[in-house]
């Protein structure tokens, strides 16, 4: 028998274990748990695939950390009561929140640093994993595109793997992001469809405010997180327009921010470790930004428990971690979960990026929330409370948090006593609340008589 070369075995591999998203999910028993992939490489034919067996099938478990697309999963469409599939997410998005409302979509709480030992070792092992990834190459690798996350977690703790080949999806240079042909049972050709963007939203006239408190203290040198949304998005505009410079990227998630920062000649990655990089755990915005990821040496894509771990975060120095939060008590307790009983998001990497933040030498960790929201009736809402109310969940503890901003200014919570924390946060909340905050701090025994309304 002719003795293949490792090209030619890598090849006849490949058409072995080619076979179509139909055939692939026959794989799936009822009783089994799924997971689907992450952020831009959730294995969409191969969801669509197991949505047409959603009558044949009752009680699969499907994971994942967020779907970003505006149309629902296709499970989730095939069985709106949720008899056959229960979904499960560890961060929703607005598509997420509106099925969670219907009943179809559980919300699973983690700490994000955590992800990949809590798959390894706190649930029960998939039978299946299901993920979008880059074209084979020579070698017979698949990248795994502009996400690493949790993903070792779940491949660890799976007895089947198929992939999904999207010829779109960008080759992202970094760690531990790559699959052997060795590692997978099946492999799909999928439809090619383009990967989930966001577009950053406008500012609002408070957001915009709040990023001025931040940029003046921003020093040149210091390296970034910034959060999703329209908020860190205008912050990193500022910045680019301001005149500091020599700036580095270690962030959870990538966005465009960090692509206008680059382009404005602020981003020289010259920081302590990972020096020359951009590094990061996934990636999420705008088609551009999946252009520049594609086969660039400057990227570095990790796994989570790597990027968010807070001794990682703190070994550069100025580390500045700026992202938003829903509201916050006269003690400092920061929720950015839910409204009440209403779940609105997970608290993802928020912690580890403020505790890193902390401990690296002259960082700061900035939670950002208008001082109030418009209700639907078109009554205003404080979003400085008194205490939380019923339901809203403690994402940030007093222990941890640092600045709180609002667009009436910035306050650092460290080093304050409780007293001097409600303070500060009544002097940034909304005028027309300030002095029901105070009756209620006084009710609350952190108000003294000498006590005063003070800009830090
Ligand atoms: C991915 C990263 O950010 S990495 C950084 C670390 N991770 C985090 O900080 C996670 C925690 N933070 C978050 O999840 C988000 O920043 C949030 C939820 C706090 C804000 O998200 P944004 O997308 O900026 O806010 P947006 O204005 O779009 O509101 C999202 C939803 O919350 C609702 N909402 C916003 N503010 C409030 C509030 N104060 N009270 C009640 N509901 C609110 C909105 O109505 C919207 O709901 P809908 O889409 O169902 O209509
Ligand atoms: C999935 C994690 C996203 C976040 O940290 O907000």
């Amino acid at each position: 028998m002719k003795r293949l070369t490792p090209a030619e075995k890598i090849q006849d591999d490949y058409e072995a274990k080619l076979v179509s998203a139909d055939e692939a999910v026959k794989v799936v028993k009822s009783g089994d748990q799924i997971h689907l992939g992450l952020f831009c490489g959730v294995a969409v034919d191969l969801e669509r695939a197991l949505a047409k067996r959603a009558e044949e099938l009752t009680d699969v478990t499907v994971c994942t950390t967020m779907w970003s697309y505006k149309e629902p999963p296709e499970i989730l469409k095939a069985d709106p009561g949720a008899k056959h599939f229960h979904y499960c997410s560890t961060h929703l998005t607005g598509t997420e929140r509106k099925q969670n409302k219907a009943g179809n979509c559980w919300f699973l709480p983690v700490q994000f640093r955590e992800n990949p030992k809590f798959y390894e070792e706190c649930r029960e092992t998939f039978d299946v994993a299901m993920l979008q990834v880059a074209a084979m190459d020579a070698s017979g690798n698949f990248n795994l595109g502009p996400q690493v996350a949790e993903y070792w977690g779940v491949l660890r703790n799976c007895k089947k793997i198929i992939v999904e080949v999207n010829q779109n999806m960008p080759v992202n240079h970094g760690q531990e992001n790559y699959l052997n042909i060795n590692q997978i049972d099946y492999i799909v050709e999928g439809s090619n469809s383009p990967l989930p963007t966001i577009s950053a939203k406008e500012a609002s006239d408070a957001e915009k405010k709040m990023a001025e408190h931040i940029v003046t203290r921003i020093e040149s040198g210091s390296t970034l997180q910034l959060g999703t949304g329209g908020f860190p998005n205008y912050v990193g505009k500022l910045i680019a327009e301001s005149d500091i410079d020599d700036l580095s990227c270690h962030t959870e998630m990538f966005v465009d921010a960090y692509l206008h920062l680059f382009e404005a000649g602020k981003l020289t990655n010259n920081k302590r470790i990972n020096q020359g990089k951009m590094t990061y755990t996934f990636a999420m915005g705008s088609k551009e930004l999946y252009d520049w990821i594609d086969d660039n040496q400057m990227m570095q894509v990790a796994p989570v428990d790597y990027v968010n771990d807070v001794d990682v975060i703190s070994q550069n120095e100025k580390m500045i971690s700026v992202n938003s939060c829903l509201q916050v008590d006269l003690f400092g307790q920061v929720n950015s979960e839910s409204s009440g009983l209403q779940h609105i998001g997970g608290t993802g990497g928020q912690l580890d990026f403020v505790m890193g933040a902390f401990k690296s030498k002259g960082g700061k960790s900035f939670l950002c929330t208008p001082s109030t929201r418009t209700l639907k009736d078109g009554r205003k809402e404080s979003l400085i409370l008194p205490v939380l109310p019923t339901g809203s969940i403690v994402s940030t503890p007093r222990s941890a948090v640092h600045y709180i901003v609002t667009e009436y200014g910035a306050v650092n919570l460290k080093g304050r006593n409780t007293y001097e924390r409600a303070e500060l946060l009544v002097s940034i909340a909304h005028p027309d609340f300030r002095e029901e905050l105070i009756e209620e701090a006084k009710k609350m025994g952190i108000w003294k008589t000498s006590s005063k309304v003070v800009n830090a």
